[in-house]
């Protein structure tokens, strides 16, 4: 046997700059990868992109999910072959095990998956998000004008973010408004109604306007957690005792956005809606 040369496993960088389409950077990094596939079937990839972070917390959470019961995993089935999971047998190996997550670049289908695996998470609210992007003009010179009326959202929770002019007010006390001043890396999180009944009353849904003064336009871009398709809004039992009692019905999401949304709910101040859709106990008339 001869001596083995020395073998030089390629190692391709995978920098954003490259990953641009038809740039020479694109090519050369093309012809990198064609000769490593020709002359070995495989090279690896160096990507920054991805964190350490993410990585280990990836195997961290892999560790949980090793730790599923049996009959949990066993739902992890599939009727094609591969997807599905496998335990340690001698058809594989002892020393194997595997789970299959189909189509894992869609969200629903990973939610699909950690329900499977993790059943009893009821706290986890199964959502979808919609995002609006949102102009506000700047006001007439020396106005200080309404961009956006006086409310408490309808989704379960809202994340904002603004191109640092500011406008976003929040109500602190009755009739005392702050307005935010968010920072180039800052977004604000907003509690809205259904978490507020999910919390059974603990969380406040704060009331809060956009005002408009100076000369700039403002842009914001809002992420609202929209719960799927038939999601029950209900203050989980812990939360409800002698001093809590409950305070709303149980109620479907859908069916109190649409009522907020509707025709006579234009008649209730936005922060009575959740009340008048689904108290339990009569309005405190002061
Ligand atoms: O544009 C903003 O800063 C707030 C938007 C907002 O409150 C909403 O769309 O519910
Ligand atoms: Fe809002």
């Amino acid at each position: 046997m001869g001596v083995q040369a020395e073998i030089q496993f390629p190692v391709i960088e995978f920098r954003s700059a490259d990953l641009e389409r038809g740039t020479d950077g694109w090519h050369r990094l093309c012809k990198r990868v064609r000769e490593a596939c020709e002359t070995f079937g495989c090279f690896e990839v160096v990507y920054e992109k991805i964190s350490s972070k993410v990585r280990q917390e990836t195997f961290g959470l892999m560790k949980e999910l090793i730790e599923v019961p049996v009959e949990r995993k066993q739902k992890n089935a599939s009727p094609m072959p591969y997807h599905g999971w496998v335990g340690p047998c001698n058809q594989v190996s002892l020393l194997y095990e595997g789970f299959g997550l189909g189509d894992a670049s869609n969200y629903d289908s990973v939610k699909s998956f950690a329900q499977l695996m993790w059943p009893d998470e009821s706290v986890m609210i199964n959502y979808k998000t919609l995002v609006r992007f949102m102009k506000y003009m700047a006001p007439p010179p020396g106005e200080y004008e309404r961009g956006l009326f006086a409310h408490t959202d309808k989704p379960v929770s809202t994340i904002i973010c603004d191109d640092q002019v500011s406008g976003l007010e929040i109500e602190v006390n009755d009739g005392q408004w702050i307005k935010l001043s968010l920072s180039p890396s800052s977004f604000c999180f907003v509690v809205g109604d259904p978490l507020k009944a999910w919390s059974n009353g603990r969380l406040k849904a704060v009331n809060h306007r956009v005002m408009m003064s100076g000369d700039k336009d403002r842009l914001s871009l809002a992420a609202f957690a929209i719960p799927i398709e038939g999601t029950i809004i209900k203050a989980p039992k812990e939360l409800i005792d002698e001093q809590h009692p409950q305070l709303y019905k149980d109620f479907n999401f859908m069916d109190f956005f649409l009522f907020a949304f509707s025709d006579p709910a234009k008649h209730i101040d936005s922060g009575e809606q959740l009340q008048a859709f689904a108290s339990l106990s009569p309005p405190i008339s002061n």
